[in-house]
């Protein structure tokens, strides 16, 4: 594949401030003169929004296997590759996706316990040479994380979706596998200190973005 556009992902737990940022970082990035496309996942796509909700749907008595979940979350990955994150890419637009397979390595490898070399086989099989060229791992405390989610949910009325509803240790693990892949792949992940008000959040995204966007435009 010639690969023209750039694949930026948004990492971190939940409440970080994943999808208030995304935004501010789409808007940088258009009043720069570039195509954003914005995604996320699970979804993307309308089949795979579909299985983002039974990923997500906390309802049942029936548990959901954790190699179930593993394969449903690179089955609809298969699916936004397919049909819209490289599509867009080989036409020169730019891919602003919230999560990717960062998330499948903290979540399902951290949190879950799965290890992490077969996420790595599930990696290369279903996206094969395709990885983003930028990572930004908002990254904070869970317990304040937890309070801005909490906020969130509380203003809109929402229910806690089956991730949300795992306890404090199931995010500590999460959080512990982000920094550890960070760290390992500091050239492609960038971490930036999400627990600041948000003009301060932005302020070093935008140092960061200035860094190491800024060459590539
Ligand atoms: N830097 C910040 N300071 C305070 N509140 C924030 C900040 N960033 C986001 N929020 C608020 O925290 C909540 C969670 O943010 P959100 O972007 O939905 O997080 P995520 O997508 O990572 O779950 C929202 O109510 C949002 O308005
Ligand atoms: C992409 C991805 C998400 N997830 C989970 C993390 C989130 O709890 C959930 C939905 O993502 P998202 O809507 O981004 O969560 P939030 O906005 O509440 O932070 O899916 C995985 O477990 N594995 C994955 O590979």
């Amino acid at each position: 594949m010639q690969q023209r556009g750039r694949f930026i992902t948004l990492e971190g737990g939940e409440g970080v401030g994943k999808s208030t940022n995304l935004a501010w970082v789409a808007q940088w990035l258009t009043a720069r003169g570039v195509e954003v496309v914005r995604t996320r996942e699970p979804g993307g796509t309308p089949r795979a929004e579909a299985i983002r909700e039974l990923l997500l749907d906390p309802s049942g008595d029936e548990p959901l296997d954790v190699d179930a979940e593993l394969l449903l979350v690179f089955a609809a990955r298969a699916q936004h590759l397919a049909q819209q994150i490289r599509p867009a890419l080989e036409r020169g637009a730019w891919v602003l996706c919230d999560r990717f397979t960062d998330a499948t390595f903290a979540y399902q490898g951290g949190g879950r316990g799965i290890p992490a070399l077969r996420i790595a086989e599930l990696e290369r099989f279903v996206q094969r040479d395709l990885q983003p060229d930028l990572t930004l791992l908002l990254d904070m405390p869970v317990a304040s994380a937890q309070r801005r989610l909490q906020g969130r949910l509380s203003a809109n009325g929402e229910a806690r979706d089956r991730f949300e509803q795992e306890r404090s240790d199931f995010f500590e693990a999460v959080r512990s596998a982000y920094l550890e892949r960070a760290s390992s792949a500091p050239e492609r992940m960038a971490v930036v200190d999400a627990d600041a008000p948000l003009e301060v959040v932005q302020a070093r995204l935008a140092a960061c973005l200035d860094a190491r966007v800024t060459p590539w435009l």
